[in-house]
């Protein structure tokens, strides 16, 4: 349950309504703490059931589908915190602005499906695409799936049998009522959909629904005036009556229609059958980093590289490991020949705790992965910073008397989240969503947030056990603490006072960066080191093990 003070659910405050669906109110919102803007959709919890929805939305992340930021309920009400898009829906758009230019078309139907094919990976099955439920940004000319209201999952080798969608969007096997695979069902509505940005109509019309499901069984559409041979060809093979012998999507995106119009880039897109490799074995994580090295590539020339059966540039690294202990690769990437940053064979000088404090920002100029946390992490980090609960809903935990460093750490590529914490003081209690992400390599350099947005400062702890080192103010160290949409972030200085659960409080010394580093270097403390307890609890013990070689993000 969430805490409501007038106008605000959790920490967005709620503005204008942007809209009102069916079930529904949309209201923009803003966060107190980061400006950031957000929709929440207000649903009536009795007339709800939005669980399988909140759970796709979840697990889908893809830059043409709608973000589910957060999710809160009171007794009256569910309120989803979503990704606020500023045009409003396709459909008024395409109402507002008529037929989109083919090149425009191109432009968003390979956003809309790719954006797809993403979902029918995890064999979700959107099941109602229409122009109301992709939402537009015009400004940036993207396009996001929206409503997942109706999306289901089909399992392997099983047929669907639920009847739903939108009359005019529905795919004849639907409206026959017979089994019907979700995948073609979708391209059809994909198709309907590129047929009415084409044309700004909808391609089954009809006085009567039975008219229209007529039209649609036999495929009887009238070809939109002065569309393009390539155009017509497509839809065409997107409203293909039978199921079986309907355009999938690699045959789509590389279809004349839309190889023609995309606009000159460097992306090869081939049919998915003719690669040996599932996307599924190509891990994301590798892609994301090899977008960064090879920055004029786009990921789907990398995936497609990777599932080649011929040796090629990308398959030379069979794991992330191997990405980032590639000495030539980050000699390349920097234009230096220092050799103390560079992993060793063994790929020890990472977890090195020797290392001189001072090279921490040496280190962060060198470290290839830093500028991808600057372009791609940020907002992403941020956003899971900012969507912390708030203060009354912090939970905290215990942490063990014998001051056992406790870290729960979650590998990242461009480092480690830490999701639980060192002691701070004994029988000490904090929060430990809060804690954000580093980089810890080439050299560590482990760094934790402590207590929400506007502390981004070290934290000595006072047994010396472990410094942390959230450092918002030192790019060179945490970039995703640097945005500047972070009111307040450098704040607070001094001391900083913990409340506990149960009311006490400890006060603990906070650090800018630059002090920090200074005091390290004046004290000859480490960067981080053990626990002190027991070294197989050690931080590096942990490290050490999650960056173990052996975990192949594709298998070849
Ligand atoms: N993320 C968003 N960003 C901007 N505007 C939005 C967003 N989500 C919804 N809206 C606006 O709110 C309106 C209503 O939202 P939505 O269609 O999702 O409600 P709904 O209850 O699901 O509707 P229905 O059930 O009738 O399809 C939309 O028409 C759109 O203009």
């Amino acid at each position: 349950m969430v805490k409501r003070h007038k106008n605000t659910i959790g920490l967005w405050r709620l503005g204008k309504t942007l809209g009102t669906g069916s079930t529904s109110c949309v209201r923009l919102a803003k966060h107190v703490k980061s400006g950031e803007l957000a929709a929440v959709k207000i649903l009536p919890i009795k007339n709800v059931s939005v669980g399988m929805e909140i759970l796709m939305m979840r697990l889908l992340h893809h830059p043409n589908i709608l973000q589910l930021y957060d999710v809160w309920t009171d007794h009256q009400n569910m309120y989803l915190a979503l990704e606020y898009v500023p045009g409003g829906e396709l459909f008024d758009y395409v109402r507002k602005h008529g037929a989109l230019s083919e090149k425009d078309v191109a432009h968003y139907m390979v956003q809309l499906l790719d954006a797809l094919s993403h979902c029918h990976q995890f064999r979700f099955r959107h099941r109602d695409l229409k122009l109301e439920n992709i939402l537009i940004n015009p400004y940036e000319r993207v396009i996001k799936i929206a409503d997942f209201g109706m999306a289901t999952v089909e399992p392997d080798n099983s047929f669907l049998t639920n009847f739903c969608g939108s009359l005019h969007y529905l795919a004849p096997e639907v409206v026959s009522h017979t089994p019907y695979q979700g995948a073609p069902a979708d391209i059809w509505s994909c198709g309907v959909i590129f047929y009415a940005l084409l044309s700004n109509k909808l391609p089954f019309g009809g006085t009567s629904t039975g008219v229209v499901y007529d039209k649609i069984l036999n495929g009887a559409y009238d070809l939109p005036c002065s569309c393009s041979t390539a155009a017509q060809d497509l839809l065409h093979k997107m409203l293909n009556v039978n199921p079986s012998n309907r355009i999938t999507i690699p045959e789509i995106l590389n279809h004349p229609y839309i190889l023609s119009n995309l606009e000159q880039s460097n992306e090869t897109l081939l049919p998915k059958s003719s690669l040996p490799y599932s996307i599924l074995d190509v891990d994301p994580l590798v892609v994301d980093c090899m977008c960064l090295l090879w920055k004029k590539s786009s990921s789907k020339s990398i995936v497609i590289k990777l599932q080649m059966h011929e040796e090629n540039d990308e398959k030379k690294y069979l794991s992330l490991y191997d990405l980032i202990h590639d000495k030539s690769l980050l000699k390349k990437l920097n234009g230096t020949t220092s050799q103390e940053n560079i992993p060793d064979e063994n790929g020890k000088n990472e977890f090195s705790v020797e290392g001189n404090v001072n090279k921490v920002n040496e280190t962060a100029h060198f470290n290839p992965f830093y500028s991808f946390y600057q372009e791609k992490a940020e907002q992403q980090k941020l956003r899971d910073l900012m969507h912390a609960e708030d203060e009354s809903n912090v939970t905290y935990k215990k942490l063990t008397p014998n001051y056992d460093l406790d870290l729960n750490l979650t590998f990242d590529p461009m480092g480690v989240r830490v999701v639980s914490v060192s002691p701070l003081e004994q029988e000490e209690y904090i929060p430990y969503h809060r804690y954000g992400y580093t980089r810890i390599f080439p050299n560590i350099s482990l760094c934790g947030g402590n207590t929400g947005y506007e502390t981004p400062s070290p934290i000595s702890t006072p047994d010396s056990s472990i410094d942390f080192v959230p450092a918002s103010d030192d790019p060179n160290t945490t970039p995703v603490y640097n945005s500047s949409k972070r009111p307040n972030s450098l704040s607070t200085r001094g001391r900083r006072r913990f409340n506990t659960a149960d009311g006490r409080s400890a006060s603990v010394p906070l650090y800018s960066s630059q002090a920090f580093t200074q005091r390290c270097a004046s004290s000859n403390a480490q960067l981080a080191h053990s626990s002190g307890r027991n070294d197989n609890n050690s931080v590096f013990h942990k490290l050490s093990s999650l960056f173990s070689p052996q975990k192949k993000p594709f298998s070849l």
